[in-house]
């Protein structure tokens, strides 16, 4: 895997840049679409390729481990063969998602013990288990195993847990450089920044990960509850720390206003439920603001859900049918709000890539801000 930086904004910290992965190219900024059990959830891959236009999309270790476990997908020549997306594919290491499995699971120095969700079945996460998983799966680009410490955590619990952090990342870097990828392609490991809110933890942190000269690097433990401001701050002086050649990736977010407000602070990378999970309870993402579709005032609008957007469900669809298929909790309702939020984020970050090359994006993005965040 490598990164291109093509331009860094004069007035901001952003920066337009090209990832290179075996898969083929990511223009950054860039939004990666989650695919937590191997689908963007009501998502088609050609919908993705073809109308969202996504470059890379996610997977999750935690959720294809239990199911459909690695045997299936080792056995379908891993993920990209199992889902059928020939693109670039980043998995989460499923640290996060063990620890937000509170009462269920045991965080020790040899790893993380828990119980299924599913079945309740026993299971243990270890560094060293967590790299063979993703060689299994086989994602372009992995995360470290990491603990994602909790917000609010007092000093002494975000230093404790940032040290084992920085443990785990050794024994993954130990574990991943002595393993091969296991169909023929190459996977670049990510070290995740971490120590909470403290900021000499945070640049401790940064500092570590920093000097392991990986192919990339991400901020963890962020978009866990804390204040926006709490984490552009964060992200600022993080930042000044992370190389500048690298790709970086803020995991967990976030609303188009926090996407913005990143790729300003130096972001590159963003990832973030919220388009597919808001579109699914109806609230939808557009290019003249936030659209709660369930409210009685567009049920007999017919104009279309998003002309500005282009694109086929944003075009072709009108708000008064889709308000009728959320109320009427149609299968379809999910399957236009999905494609048309998603198309919405992969346009944002579009436009901010042009503005940053044009050199207007601070502009651009502080009127673009006001436009996409308010409520219609
Ligand atoms: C929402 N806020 C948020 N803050 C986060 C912080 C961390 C972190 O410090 N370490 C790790 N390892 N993961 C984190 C994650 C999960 C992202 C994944 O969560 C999954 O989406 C739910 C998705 O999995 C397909 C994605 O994969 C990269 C965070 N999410």
């Amino acid at each position: 895997m490598k990164y291109e930086l093509h331009k860094t904004d004069s007035q901001s910290k952003a920066r337009a840049g090209k990832i290179t992965t075996d898969h083929g190219e990511i223009l950054t900024p860039i939004f990666m679409p989650v695919g937590t059990a191997a689908t963007v959830k009501a998502v088609h891959q050609r919908e993705l390729a073809n109308d969202i236009k996504a470059q890379i999309i996610l997977g999750n270790t935690y959720h294809l481990y239990l199911r459909p476990g690695l045997d299936i997908l080792e056995r379908a020549g891993g993920l990209h063969k199992f889902n059928g997306w020939s693109g670039p594919i980043l998995t989460d290491s499923g640290g996060y998602q063990v620890f937000s499995l509170k009462d269920i699971r045991k965080i020790s120095e040899e790893g993380v013990k828990f119980q299924s969700h599913i079945d309740g079945s026993r299971h243990l996460f270890t560094p060293e288990n967590v790299m063979d998983t993703q060689r299994t799966i086989g994602a372009d680009i992995i995360m470290a195993f990491d603990e994602c410490a909790p917000y609010p955590c007092d000093y002494n619990y975000a230093k404790k847990s940032m040290e084992m952090t920085h443990r785990w990342l050794k024994r993954c870097i130990d574990r991943f450089d002595s393993t091969e990828g296991k169909y023929g392609y190459s996977q670049a490991l990510f070290p995740i920044v971490q120590g909470s809110v403290y900021k000499d933890l945070r640049i401790q942190s940064a500092e570590f990960i920093a000097e392991q000269n990986r192919e990339g690097n991400a901020i963890g433990g962020l978009a866990v509850g804390e204040p926006a401001e709490k984490m552009y701050e964060t992200i600022d002086y993080v930042n000044d720390i992370l190389p500048k050649d690298k790709p970086r990736y803020l995991m967990g977010v976030g609303t188009p206003e926090n996407i913005l407000e990143g790729i300003a602070l130096g972001i590159d990378m963003f990832d973030c439920v919220m388009p597919t999970r808001n579109a699914r309870n109806g609230m939808l993402f557009t290019t003249q603001g936030i659209i709660n579709i369930r409210n009685e005032k567009w049920k007999d609008d017919f104009t279309a859900i998003d002309e500005a957007l282009g694109g086929y469900v944003s075009t072709f669809y009108s708000k008064a049918y889709l308000r009728h298929l959320v109320k009427c909790d149609e299968i379809l309702s999910a399957q236009i709000a999905s494609v048309h939020n998603l198309t919405f984020y992969l346009w944002l970050v579009g436009q901010a890539r042009e503005h940053i090359l044009a050199g207007d994006f601070l502009t651009w993005k502080n009127a673009m801000v006001k436009q996409v965040m308010q409520r219609l």
